[in-house]
């Protein structure tokens, strides 16, 4: 079953960033005392990374266990893999190179040094996937955290950007990686925002997760939101699509917040 999406909105972009990095660090807490371990998918973009830039200045982010967080990327640009382009890069400047990470729980999507096209990385990414998911179903059968497919690792929180056009991970309005239902993972081509050549989660596998939290900063992104809460069809507004097992999660500001329908906004309680 997923979740009907919940809204949140913060007074603007610094107050956003700050906020999702204390949910994401008490997030992180919560799954690892009850777990021991926590899964969480990064999104490039503004308010992906700068929201890792708040985790890292945060010093409640030393509450975390880091050597044992698994850390994946809903997309990536499939470009040289030192290019500043790279959302994994951009992550690592950001965060990953300031907290005590186990490098064999970074999983980063294959760049053009390593693969031909972008189809061979995202199929390798499928495969990496593949292997964390039995790795897992190895090590413990009795996993009590939501239902998941079988190819797929558990994925606890799934963080996604939006785009003007509506785009998130990297699957863009009418093109074919938002209307893919069989491949985990996709090569794009001709992405509308450079650089063309990317590779990305496909919304099948990104709505595996327990919870997937949108994060969003800006006027110029009020449309697309406002859609997507609205209820849009995904093939056209992509972000509409994402839907987490137990939680969906829009966390944005208020610039963005301006077209969302009156029935979502959670409005404060009269003479508080
Ligand atoms: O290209 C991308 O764009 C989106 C949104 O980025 P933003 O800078 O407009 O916030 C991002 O979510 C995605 O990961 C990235 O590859």
């Amino acid at each position: 079953m997923s979740a009907d999406p919940r809204v949140s909105i913060h007074p603007d972009s610094e107050v956003l960033m700050a906020a999702i990095a204390a949910r994401l660090i008490t997030k992180l807490v919560d799954l690892q005392d009850t777990h021991g371990e926590a899964t969480i998918v990064l999104t490039g973009g503004s308010m992906g990374i700068g929201s890792l830039k708040a985790v890292a200045d945060s010093p409640a982010s030393r509450a975390v266990d880091w050597s044992k967080v698994n850390f994946w990327w809903g997309d990536e640009r499939f470009v040289g893999s030192d290019e500043a382009d790279r959302n994994a890069r951009q992550a690592h400047e950001a965060l990953l190179a300031h907290i005590p990470v186990d490098p064999a729980r970074v999983h980063v999507p294959g760049s053009s040094d390593e693969f031909a096209t972008p189809e061979d990385a995202a199929a390798d990414y499928a495969r990496q996937l593949n292997e964390a998911a039995a790795a897992e179903h190895a090590a413990d059968m009795s996993d009590d955290r939501p239902e998941r497919p079988g190819n797929l690792p558990r994925l606890d929180i799934v963080l996604l950007g939006v785009g003007p056009d509506a785009h998130v991970a990297s699957l863009f309005p009418e093109q074919a990686g938002i209307r893919e239902t069989d491949l985990a993972v996709v090569g794009v081509r001709h992405s509308p925002k450079p650089p063309p050549l990317r590779v990305s989660l496909t919304l099948p596998t990104i709505n595996t997760a327990a919870e997937v939290w949108i994060v969003v900063a800006g006027e110029d992104k009020a449309g697309a939101v406002g859609l997507a809460l609205a209820g849009a069809n995904p093939v056209q507004v992509p972000a509409a699509g994402p839907r987490g097992r137990s939680k969906t999660l829009w966390l944005i500001d208020a610039n963005a917040a301006s077209r969302v329908p009156e029935q979502l906004v959670r409005k404060a309680p009269s003479g508080a």
